[in-house]
C-alpha cells in the first residue's frame, strides 16, 4: 500500500498532557480516508501535523514521502481546510479565487471557475456574506482548485445542514475521483464518512483504536446474541469491543475474521456507526490495537 501519510510512534503533547500518543498508522494514497473520534481524541491535533502547522513532540510523520511543510513544493502538495472552513469575510468569491491563483504555484483557474459557477456563488459577493454552507463550498473549491495531492479537512461539514452536506461531500467526491486526489477528513458524522470513504481511521483518548478499509471493518465486526456467557469463553479470534448483558442475555458486538459456528448465538451484522459507538463504549475489554489494510 502507498501512503499519502505515515506515522510512526508520532505524539504530540500540550504541557504535561498528552492529544496525541504512540501514532502509527499509514493513510492509504488515492483514497478518501475518515477520520473518526469524540470530542478532545487528537483528530485535529494529528491534522495539523499532516500539514505542518504543529511539530510533533514525539515520532515521525512523512506526507507523500516528504517532511510536513517542509518547503514550498511540499505545500504546494497538501490542500488544508481547517476546522472553520476559513475564508476572509471582507474578500469577495473572486478575490478568493484571484488569491489562490496567486499563492498556489498549481493552481487550476478553470477548475475553480467551473465550481463557482456550478453552485451560483455571486464572484461579487463578499465572503462574510455567504451562508455557512457557501462559505464552506468557497473553501472547498480552493482547496481543490489549489491541485493537492493530498487535501485535509477538518469537519468541514460540521455546520451545514443536511443538504448542504450532501452537496459538499458530492463535490469533494467528485473532485477525489476527477484528480486523482488522496483525502483525510475528520467527522463526527460517521453516517457521511459511511458514503464517502473507503478506509476509516479512529482515535480515541488520543490513541489510534482502529483503522482499516471500511469494507473489512464491516465485514470484520459482528454482533452475537445469546443465553448470557462471559465473554472470557469466546474463542481465541474472536475480539469482544462492546458487551451488555441482561439476566438471561448477552449482547456482544466482536471483531473476527472467522466465521461464528457456535449456534447459540444469533448472528447480526452491524453498520459503521454501531461499530464506532461500540469502540467507544467498549470499556474495560478493549482488545488491544488491531490494524487492517
Ligand atoms: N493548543 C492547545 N493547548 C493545550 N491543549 C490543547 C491544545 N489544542 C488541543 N489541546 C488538547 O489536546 C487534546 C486533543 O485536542 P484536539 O483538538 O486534537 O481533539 P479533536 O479530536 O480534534 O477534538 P474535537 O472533535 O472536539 O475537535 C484535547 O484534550 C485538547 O484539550
Amino acid at each position: 500500500m502507498t501512503a499519502a501519510v505515515r506515522t510512526r510512534g508520532l505524539g504530540k503533547r500540550y504541557g504535561r498532557r498528552w492529544a496525541l500518543t504512540d501514532c502509527t498508522l499509514d493513510v492509504p494514497a488515492g483514497r478518501v480516508v475518515g477520520l473518526v473520534g469524540p470530542n478532545g481524541a487528537g483528530k485535529t491535533t494529528l491534522l495539523n501535523m499532516v500539514v505542518g502547522q504543529l511539530a510533533p513532540t514525539s515520532g515521525t510523520i512523512e506526507v507523500l514521502g516528504g517532511a510536513p511543510g517542509g518547503g514550498a513544493a511540499q505545500l504546494a502538495k497538501v490542500g488544508y481546510v481547517a476546522q472553520e472552513t476559513p475564508t476572509y469575510a471582507g474578500l469577495t468569491v473572486a478575490e478568493h479565487l484571484r488569491l489562490g491563483a496567486k499563492l498556489n504555484p498549481r493552481w487550476d483557474d478553470a477548475v475553480a471557475r467551473r465550481r463557482i459557477e456550478r453552485l451560483g456563488l455571486d464572484p461579487a459577493k463578499k465572503a462574510g456574506r455567504l451562508s455557512g454552507g457557501q462559505r464552506a463550498q468557497l473553501a472547498l473549491t480552493l482547496g481543490i482548485a489549489k491541485r493537492p495531492e493530498l487535501l485535509v479537512l477538518d469537519e468541514p461539514v460540521a455546520a451545514l445542514d443536511p443538504l448542504a452536506r450532501r452537496e459538499f461531500l458530492q463535490g469533494l467526491m467528485e473532485a477525489a475521483a476527477e484528480h486523482d486526489l488522496s483525502v483525510l477528513l475528520s467527522s463526527h458524522l460517521v453516517s457521511d464518512l459511511e458514503r464517502v470513504c473507503d478506509h476509516l481511521i479512529m482515535l480515541l483518548e488520543a490513541r489510534v483504536r482502529v483503522a482499516g478499509d471500511i469494507d473489512d471493518l464491516l465485514a470484520e465486526h459482528l454482533l452475537l446474541t445469546g443465553p448470557r456467557r462471559d465473554p472470557a469463553d469466546l474463542p481465541a479470534g474472536q475480539h469482544v469491543v462492546s458487551a451488555s448483558h441482561t439476566d438471561r442475555q448477552s449482547t456482544l458486538l466482536v471483531r473476527t475474521t472467522e466465521p461464528v459456528h457456535d449456534p447459540a448465538w444469533s448472528v447480526d451484522r452491524v453498520g459503521l456507526e454501531d461499530i464506532v459507538l461500540a469502540y467507544m463504549t467498549g470499556g474495560d475489554r478493549r482488545p488491544a490495537l488491531e490494524v487492517i489494510s
